[in-house]
C-alpha cells in the first residue's frame, strides 16, 4: 500500500497507449460499494473472494495495464494466473510508504497503528512480490512519472514481450 500501483499504473498505461484497470476498482464495481465498506459489511474473506474473481476476469478480458490490490497475490490461484505475465513490483520503503498513505483512510488493513501495520505487511509480503516480479523498480524519493518511465523501458527489454502481454 502506497507503492503507487494505481498512480503509476495509470501513467504507464497512458505512456504505452493501452487501457488501465485497477483490481480494487473492479471489485468495487462488482460489489457496488467501496473496498472499506466491503471489509466492514462483509469481512476480508468476502473481499478476497471478489478480488480473486475480479483479477481472473481482468487477466482474461483486459489487455492493458492491470494494477492489483496490495494483497491480491496472497491468493495462490491468482499467483498461478499471473505466471507468464509481465508482473512489475514497485518497491517502497517503510518511511515513504507511511508518508504516502497518511492516516490510512480507505485502507482497512492499516487501521490502528499505520506505521506498524505497513511494516508488518511489507515484511510479510516483500518475498512474495519479489518472487513474482519480472521487473522490480525502486520508488522511494522518485516521482510516479519517473517510475512509469523506468517500467516502460524495462518492458521493452523483456524477452517475448508480445506473446506474454
Ligand atoms: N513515486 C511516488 N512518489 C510520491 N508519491 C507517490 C508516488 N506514487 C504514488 N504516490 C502517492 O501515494 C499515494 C498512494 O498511491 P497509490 O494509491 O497509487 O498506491 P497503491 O499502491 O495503489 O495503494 P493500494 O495498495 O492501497 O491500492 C497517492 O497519494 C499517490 O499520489
Ligand atoms: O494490501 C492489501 O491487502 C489491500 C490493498 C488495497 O489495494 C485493497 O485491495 C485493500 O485495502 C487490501
Ligand atoms: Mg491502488
Amino acid at each position: 500500500m502506497g507503492a503507487g500501483k494505481t498512480t503509476v499504473g495509470r501513467l504507464l498505461a497512458a505512456t504505452l497507449g493501452v487501457t488501465f484497470l485497477d483490481s480494487d476498482h473492479a471489485v468495487e464495481a462488482r460489489a457496488g460499494k467501496p473496498v472499506q465498506e466491503i471489509f466492514v459489511d462483509d469481512g476480508e474473506a468476502a473481499f478476497r473472494t471478489l478480488e480473486r474473481e475480479a483479477v481472473a476476469a481482468a487477466l482474461d478480458e483486459h489487455d492493458g495495464v492491470l494494477a492489483l490490490g496490495g494483497g491480491a497475490v496472497l491468493d495462490p490461484a491468482t499467483r498461478a494466473l499471473l505466471e507468464g505475465h509481465a508482473v512489475v513490483f514497485l518497491r517502497v520503503g517503510l518511511s515513504d510508504a507511511v508518508k504516502r498513505v497518511g492516516l490510512g483512510a480507505g485502507r482497512p488493513l492499516l487501521l490502528g497503528n499505520v506505521r506498524a501495520r505497513v511494516k508488518q505487511l511489507l515484511d510479510e509480503r516483500t518475498p512474495i512480490y519479489e518472487g513474482l516480479a519480472r521487473i522490480s523498480v525502486d520508488t522511494d524519493g522518485r516521482s510516479p512519472q519517473d517510475v512509469a518511465a523506468e517500467i516502460a523501458a524495462g518492458l521493452d527489454r523483456l524477452p517475448h514481450r508480445t506473446e506474454e502481454r
